[in-house]
């Protein structure tokens, strides 16, 4: 029997409508293709693919007929080769009709494979796909029944009609199925709004009627029923509440949220992207033309190394073919070309020039972009440190280096292989013809849809091995800083088991994930070896036909090798491009961050003329909610000393810095010297100013580095004189290794009383002309506050000071004493004034809080020893003729319940002389004026 095809191919060859039908073989899935792309990718950059709210109702059945549709291209297919064995006769068809089959089984497959995959698809891909197959199946049929020779319809042939047929019956379908799911999804929507508004009239939530809702019928049981979790955070993101989050799954869900709100703030892609321009002047080096020059080069390079990945193939054909005789070159030089393109292919060659080229470029980015947003978090204001993190902001310092890394991924690694692969197919397709180049695609199509497949299912495995690892690290840590707790509670089995248990959940997990890797590739490289034995077959075919020569398929198979790379590669791309995007999403939120506090443009320096502080009807809120300070209104002439008293949380210490600008006033203003200092250059404003904080933080480095942090240019002898002012420089000469003894992380190797000493040597050393002092002493003993007072007392001589104390003999001799309440000034005034003000704060405050020593401790002169009971004395040196001419005053001012339950006790210890050192007593004043 004569095949069908070849008949009619030799009868209509020459007709243009012959022509016209092989172009749309071609052309028809070609079509398909670049509008499913082009669509999808515009889908994706639109962020439709993240608005869908809804799954479509047909979604299945849609499916079901697509994957009908598809069948029937593999129904054709059968039908030629049922009719090519029958009748014995190969080729089966023509080259284009087989390729145009295979082709639409790729497209439709990949679309039937998207739609499946994708949890909320957006459709008009898909449908417009099906509309094109609409429009075009039936021009095709129509040429290829228009062209048939014959015009009976064989067997085959009507096979063959009646697949497309139903094909078309299976489209249509799937269109109508889409069309009625939309309309009845609508029709839907109407009604449940009216039932909506309906149900909202009667006061219910939607929930209490809907009976599918089983979460609110849960949440009703749980006794939660009314309040609803924040529908903007992703559940599947957010942490599970029976597992505890680790800190870089917290990091890691935190950015991808920003990530997400900041894509929906975008509208899409494009504009998100364009926010990171804000990197461009650290990663392109704009300022370096050496370095731009060396840029350009590496594209070359690139360039150059795709061609050489044609050429070295290329040429073990030839050479092949040179030793096979199939040509007439002559083999020596071949190889010798061979070995010279190999050499420039080598590490040593291209790829050497290339990383000469390129280290510069990258570590350039690198150190510009750290050092940009280390300089930038270092001029963030107060509210950033304080609601940050420091470990997060280091984490996020270190993602300069994911930036580098998705460009470097995105232009020299993806952008050459995607060349490398389209060359490879065209070329593949040239020497070896269109079915070859069909094998390269469809390969490198499947390679690349199993690939991301398993990629993503292995990303829970990835997680929940990476949690182990947190969680084992967090046992190890926990164990060995807190092994003193664990030995003194005998809990050195305990904390064994859990470490143990904690390693073998990790490496059970890491066993499953590296397994899944295994797996994972052992399926890629069967695609690519199936690819790669389909591309061997045809061209054997071809070889023994005589349509090539062996040096091709020995060009074949080399060629074939240098693609596995690339595919691999972009297999991961999306998932590193992600991760890498996640993290510099970190680094770009501290970027776009602004400080608060910062200077007017052209702010002039503070002029300094002696120190006037006002605070003029200051409020305050860190939160811009709650007010931490109401209507602050005092003034501080020059040299006056002025001291904030009040509860823990009173906000003391926020007026201090206020005053220092770590945030700016809500409302009102603070004055140096009559200019606010809003309005003046916030540098000249820091260098009049010189704190003793609550906790001082000094550096892992010598005292005398730490001392003279406060002025990097004074001399030793300067330190000295600054420490011995503080009260410090005998102890520190005591030390083993005296100024270069290393003070420890944050000073923990110096005791409170030392590590205050330190900061206000370094306050001192700074020579300010406004002091601030908060809770200078408070980590010291009495004594050595006695001596602290001295140092201070040097430090703020002549400086107008403002001091935050709970103990209140540091404070009874300022000028001025401001009681804080509640964010008030609740009474101000001299310490004489105060404590004899009637139900006066400050009077109940220091009744409380008189120190008393037992005289024999304090005696330190030779005079002999009054037998009988001992006389208890009032530190600050009140003489007793004072303490009990002051103690009369105070007892006439009432005083709280508790207050009197306490001095009662206190007095009567006083009164009878007792010898447990330091206690209450409800008295004194007058004392001499030394703070
Ligand atoms: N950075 C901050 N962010 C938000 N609230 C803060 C911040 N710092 C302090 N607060 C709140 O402001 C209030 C006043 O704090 P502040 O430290 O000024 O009190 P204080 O009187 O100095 O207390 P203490 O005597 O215990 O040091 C407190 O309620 C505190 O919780």
């Amino acid at each position: 029997m004569e095949n069908p095809y070849e008949k009619m191919a030799d009868a209509v060859t020459e007709l243009p409508l012959r022509q016209l039908l092989v172009s749309l073989h071609y052309a028809y899935p070609i079509v398909v293709f670049l509008y499913y792309a082009i669509t999808s990718i515009i889908a994706v950059c639109t962020l439709q693919t993240r608005t869908i709210d809804q799954e479509h109702p047909r979604r299945k059945l849609i499916q079901w007929l697509l994957a009908f549709g598809i069948t029937t291209y593999f129904t054709q297919l059968g039908n030629l080769v049922v009719q090519a064995i029958l009748k014995n006769q190969f080729p089966l068809a023509e080259q284009d009709i087989i390729i145009g089959l295979l082709s639409c089984v790729l497209v439709f497959g990949v679309e039937f494979a998207g739609l499946s995959d994708s949890e909320k698809p957006v459709w008009y891909p898909y449908i417009g796909s099906l509309g094109i197959g609409l429009v075009l199946e039936p021009v095709l049929e129509f040429l290829t029944l228009k062209t048939r020779p014959s015009g009976l319809l064989d067997l085959a042939g009507i096979v063959d009609t009646a697949a497309v047929g139903a094909r078309y019956l299976f489209y249509v379908l799937a269109v109508l199925v889409y069309f009625e799911g939309v309309w009845s999804e609508r029709r839907e929507k109407g009604t449940d709004s009216e039932r909506q508004s309906l149900l909202k009239t009667n006061g219910h939530t939607s929930h209490d009627s809907d009976p599918e809702d089983h979460s609110s019928d849960e949440s009703q049981r749980d006794g939660y029923g009314g309040t609803t979790s924040d529908s903007s955070t992703d559940a599947s993101q957010s942490p599970t509440t029976n597992t505890v989050e680790s800190p870089w799954e917290r990091r890691e869900r935190q950015a991808n949220e920003a990530m997400e709100k900041r894509l929906k703030e975008k509208g899409n892609w494009v504009t998100y992207a364009k926010s990171f321009l804000v990197f461009f002047p650290y990663v392109w080096p704009v300022k370096h033309r050496s370095l731009q020059i060396r840029v350009v080069l590496v594209g070359v390079c690139l360039l150059t190394m795709n061609a050489i990945n044609v050429l070295i193939p290329r040429q073990l054909g030839i050479i092949t073919d040179s030793l096979s005789g199939a040509n007439n070159r002559n083999p020596w030089t071949e190889v010798l070309f061979f070995a010279g393109l190999k050499l420039v292919a080598s590490e040593a060659g291209l790829s050497l020039l290339r990383q000469w080229l390129w280290i510069p470029v990258e570590y350039y980015s690198f150190d510009a972009l750290s050092t940009a947003a280390y300089s930038h978090v270092l001029n963030l204001s107060s509210d950033f440190h304080d609601t940050k993190s420091s470990s997060d902001i280091m984490m996020a310092i270190q993602s300069g280096q994911s930036i580098s890394n998705m460009l470097e991924s995105i232009c020299f690694r993806a952008v050459p292989m995607l060349i490398d692969m389209t060359v490879a197919f065209i070329y593949l397709s040239v020497t070896f013809g269109p079915y070859e180049g069909f094998i390269s695609i469809a390969t490198g199509a499947i390679f690349l849809f199993i690939a991301t497949r398993m990629i993503s299912k292995l990303k829970m495995a990835r997680r929940g091995e990476v949690s182990a690892w947190f969680k084992e690290h967090y046992v190890r840590q926990a164990g060995i800083q807190g092994w003193s707790t664990v030995t003194c509670f005998n809990q050195v089995g305990h904390e064994e088991a859990r470490y143990s248990e904690a390693v073998k959940d990790r490496v059970s997990k890491s066993q499953t994930v590296y397994f899944g890797y295994v797996l994972a590739y052992a399926f890629q490289f069967l695609v690519l070896l199936a690819g790669l034995l389909a591309g061997a077959f045809l061209a054997v075919y071809q070889i023994t036909h005589g349509q090539a020569t062996a040096g091709q398929f020995i060009m074949l198979l080399t060629y074939w090798a240098q693609l596995v790379t690339p595919l691999t590669f972009f297999a991961g791309l999306g998932k590193s491009i992600s991760k890498d995007l996640i993290h510099a999403e970190q680094l770009l939120e501290i970027m776009q961050t602004k400080p608060t506090v910062n200077d007017k443009d052209g702010a002039p320096p503070l002029h300094f003329t002696g120190g006037r502080v006002r605070f003029d009807n200051v409020w305050f809120s860190y939160d811009k909610k709650k007010d931490i300070l109401k209507n602050i209104d005092f003034e501080a002439t020059p040299g006056m000393t002025v001291a904030f008293v009040g509860a823990t949380g009173a906000g003391k210490s926020t007026i201090l810095k206020l005053l220092d600008r770590f945030y700016d006033v809500t409302k009102g203003s603070i004055q140096i010297d009559g200019q606010d200092i809003r309005d003046v250059n916030l540098f000249s404003l820091r260098a009049q100013v010189g704190i003793v904080p609550q906790s001082p933080i000094l550096f892992d480095d010598t005292i005398m580095n730490n001392v003279r942090y406060a002025r990097l240019k004074a001399t030793d002898e300067e330190v000295y004189e600054a420490c011995k002012a503080a009260s410090i420089h005998d102890q520190i000469m005591g030390f083993s290794d005296g100024y270069q003894t290393r003070v420890g992380e944050r000073g923990v190797k110096l005791s409170g009383g030392e590590l205050q000493r330190v900061a206000i040597a370094r306050a001192i050393l700074k020579r300010p002309a406004i002091v601030l002092l908060d809770e200078a002493t408070s980590a010291v003993d009495t004594e050595t506050e006695q001596k602290i007072q001295e140092a201070l007392r040097t430090l703020c001589q002549g400086r107008t000071t403002f001091i935050v104390a709970h103990r209140l003999s540091t404070i009874m001799n300022a000028d001025r004493i401001i009681v804080v309440g509640g964010g008030e000034i609740v009474e101000q005034g001299s310490h004489e004034e105060l404590i004899l003000k009637e139900n006066g704060k400050y009077a109940e405050l220091w009744s409380k809080q008189i120190f008393v020593k037992p005289k024999d401790k304090e005696s330190t002169d030779d005079k002999p020893r009054v037998k009988g009971p001992k006389v208890a004395r009032i530190v600050n040196d009140l003489s007793p003729e004072a303490t009990s001419s002051v103690l009369a005053k105070v007892k006439t001012t009432p005083l709280t319940p508790r207050a009197n339950g306490v001095t009662k006790d206190s007095t009567k210890s006083v009164e009878d002389g007792n010898d447990d050192g330091d206690t209450m007593n409800e008295s004194a004043a007058g004392s001499k004026k030394e703070v």
